[in-house]
């Protein structure tokens, strides 16, 4: 087990911003901690990071306790805060270089590993520019390089595509799925979409407690609703949409000739209704599945625990 944490607590004052918080990465996982704003997600990957100390809690890297030897567990660590600790004076080299000596690197060996990591986040032609000077998506592969220069078995990234553009999301995403292959990663996002792109694990938290751990797939299955939205460009009837095999109610909704249909969970009634829309000559403009939010999926999930 590359990270164990047990039974964390983290209180700011009065406010219990992680509670009873239990948290494992193997190696070759990519594990995304999901959850809406203020659910814990930094408070967490600070504990984990030795960054915050914990109001009660083990914590465990590569076996090390990170509380009673935190030198020797943070060596097995990269870390990219949510704000990325850059120097934009100094060039990427530079920067580069003085991290790595931060980690005890000198000589051969720093010069070998910062050109790998540099060569691993497609930084391998900036190294002479200034930071300050690179774009939002190249100074975040630089926190990253930082994070996997001293090629830790655990990599930990805080929400590490925020303020990039598609294109730059799309590589930092296809860059952590390669980091994935050689060290296990924690990632933190409140994209929902993220966490399907990249994760093998998912961890769900909503105000600092645990909501879902699970397989990628059951997220998958969690986030299926059972409701369709169908748009026509004539007025459907909702009777004869009601009649379909499956379908339990039909709720118009505002705007154009809009409807919700909802059906059993097991049951998905859409290719039936594509045929009536059709039949009846409606004119079928979009049938798309309604997925549920993180906040939707937490509501249902406790609700079960409930029940
Ligand atoms: N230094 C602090 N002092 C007081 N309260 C804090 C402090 N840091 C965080 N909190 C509170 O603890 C809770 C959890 O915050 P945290 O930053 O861990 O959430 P998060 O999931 O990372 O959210 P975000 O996605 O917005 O960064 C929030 O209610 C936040 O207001």
């Amino acid at each position: 087990m590359l990270i164990e944490a047990r039974n964390l607590y983290r209180f700011y004052g009065n406010t219990c911003a992680v509670a009873d918080l239990s948290l494992t990465l193997e190696k070759g996982e990519i594990l995304g901690f999901l959850g809406p704003n203020g659910a814990g997600k930094s408070t967490t990957m600070q504990m984990l990071c030795g960054t915050l100390a914990p109001s009660a809690g083990e914590i465990r890297i590569n076996s090390i306790d990170l509380l009673e030897r935190p030198k020797e567990a943070k060596r097995h660590l990269g870390y990219l805060p949510e704000i990325p600790p850059l120097y934009r004076e100094l060039t990427v080299d530079e920067y580069l270089n003085y991290c790595g000596r931060l980690h005890g690197l000198r000589g051969a060996a720093l010069i070998r590993a910062r050109d790998e990591a540099k060569a691993r986040c497609g930084l391998a032609a900036v190294g002479g520019r200034l930071i300050g000077n690179l774009s939002k998506g190249y100074q975040q592969r630089v926190g990253i390089a930082q994070a996997i220069l001293h090629a830790p078995p655990v990599v930990v990234l805080d929400e590490p595509t925020v303020g990039l553009d598609p294109i730059q999301i799309r590589e930092i995403r296809s860059l952590i799925r390669d980091l994935g292959r050689e060290h296990a990663v924690l990632l933190s996002t409140h994209i929902l979409p993220e966490v399907q792109a990249v994760c093998s694990r998912v961890m769900i938290v909503h105000q600092g407690k645990v909501a879902l751990n699970a397989p990628i797939d059951e997220l998958e299955r969690h986030m299926r609703a059972s409701s369709l939205i169908l748009v026509t460009a004539d007025p459907a009837d909702p009777a004869a949409l009601q009649a379909v095999n499956g379908v339990h109610d039909v709720r118009p909704l505002e705007g154009g000739h809009r409807y919700e249909v909802f059906h059993d969970k097991d049951r998905n009634p859409a290719p039936a209704l594509a045929a009536l829309v059709v039949e009846k000559g409606w004119g079928l403009l979009e049938l798309t599945p309604v997925r549920h939010s993180i906040e939707e999926i937490f509501v249902d999930i406790t609700r079960q625990e409930a029940a």
